[in-house]
């Protein structure tokens, strides 16, 4: 690509939280220009009403998807709800390439699909050839793909944790238990009561035990690796705070092996990868040492249960769980450096 070329974007789903995050980051990338961004209620208004934070961007005014002329766009970024998306993403002309931050084109099986987000899917055809967008997995099918769907945020932080460990047959596949915590913007900007600060603030809560949709996206990643069936127990909660993602795993070891060869797993997993970083020993991840990057930190932990280890990793659930990610998706799709837009460390304290 000459580097004079700009790709033009638009974003669906702009008035809310990952479009906003996905417009800040893509706003300093050097090969974007953002000729779109796609409301549904809040159409019509300028972006910095609904965002006064990106007050100092020039962009374009917030309208429908009907309004646009997709002519002049090259590539969608698309953050709507799931179950919504794969019916607007279906009317893109077949030359716009998609990176979806939804889920609908996340779940290989459309039955699966079907089962756990409560529809058809209306696009069988686009979603046989969606790539799973972990980034750091699927680096060389995501730079040939029209469609990338980016993985949900807490499937992001295990599956980034896991993956090698189970790749190189260093833990069982069986009884893998994940505690994880996730900030409010996690579940978006649609009013909903359980985010209400007097209900979420000074507060833990547990939700969707036993039947969150993030558990077959986690296992499918996870049994493809294995080559058969994994079965994981998952429990979110909700933290009041704004960003972030903690994802505890416990795990059991196979064999003879070690709190330090998993380590050393991961760290030779991630040697290339400039965004996922295994921790010293020591260091303990926190949210608070990936906000507002596209990091995700990685720590292993023996346990005193012989046989046991506990893996814990962080990421920011809107940079890399969703728009960073996306824009690290956008980068290898379109032969730049993954980290081009994505190299500001985080915010701390
Ligand atoms: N929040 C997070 O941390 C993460 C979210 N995701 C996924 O990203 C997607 C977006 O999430 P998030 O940004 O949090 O959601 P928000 O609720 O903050 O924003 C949703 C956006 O979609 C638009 N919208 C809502 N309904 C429709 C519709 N029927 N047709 C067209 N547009 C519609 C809204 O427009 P308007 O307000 O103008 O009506 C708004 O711009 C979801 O699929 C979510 O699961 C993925 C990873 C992390
Ligand atoms: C706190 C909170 O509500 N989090 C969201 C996860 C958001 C996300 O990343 O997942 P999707 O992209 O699959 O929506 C939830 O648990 O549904």
């Amino acid at each position: 690509m000459a580097s004079n070329t700009l790709i033009r974007a638009a974003v669906l789903g702009a008035s809310g939280y990952t479009g906003a995050d996905l417009i800040r980051l893509a706003a300093r990338h050097p090969s974007i220009k953002i000729a779109a961004l796609i409301a549904k209620g809040h159409a019509g208004q300028p972006l910095a009403q609904v965002f006064p934070h990106l007050v100092s961007l020039d962009v374009p005014k917030l309208v429908t998807a009907d309004e646009v002329d997709w002519s002049g766009i090259d590539v969608a970024f698309c953050g709507l709800p799931h179950g919504t998306a794969h019916a607007e993403i279906k009317k893109l002309p077949e030359r716009v390439k998609v990176v979806d931050m939804s889920a609908d084109f996340r779940l290989r099986d459309l039955g699966t699909y079907a089962e756990w987000y409560g529809g058809e899917h209306s696009a069988p055809e686009l979603h046989e050839s969606a790539v799973y967008g972990l980034t750091e997995h699927y680096r060389d099918a995501i730079a040939k793909a029209r469609i990338v769907a980016c993985p949900g945020c807490y499937p992001t932080a295990v599956l980034l944790a896991l993956l090698p460990l189970m790749k190189s047959g260093l833990i069982s596949s069986e009884d893998i238990i994940i505690d994880a915590k996730s900030g409010v913007s996690g579940a978006g900007r649609t009013l909903k009561q359980n985010i209400l600060f007097s209900e979420a603030g000074e507060g833990l809560s547990p939700y969707g035990i036993g039947s969150h949709r993030h558990v077959p996206e986690i296992e499918q990643e996870l049994g493809a690796v294995a080559e058969m069936p994994v079965r994981v127990n998952f429990t979110p909660h909700l933290v009041p705070m704004t960003r972030g993602e903690l994802c505890t795993s416990y795990v059991r070891l196979a064999g003879k092996a070690a709190a330090a060869d998993l380590r050393k797993a991961l760290a030779d997993a991630y040697a290339t990868s400039p965004f996922v970083r295994v921790v010293e020993e020591g260091v303990i991840p926190a949210t608070q040492h990936v906000r507002g990057s596209n990091y995700c930190h990685i720590g292993v932990f023996a346990d005193r249960l012989p046989g046991r280890a506990i893996v814990v990793s962080a990421i920011d659930n809107l940079v890399k769980g969703s728009a960073g990610q996306a824009l690290q998706n956008f980068n290898l799709m379109y032969g730049l450096d993954e980290t081009t837009a994505l190299e500001q460390l985080p915010l701390f304290p």
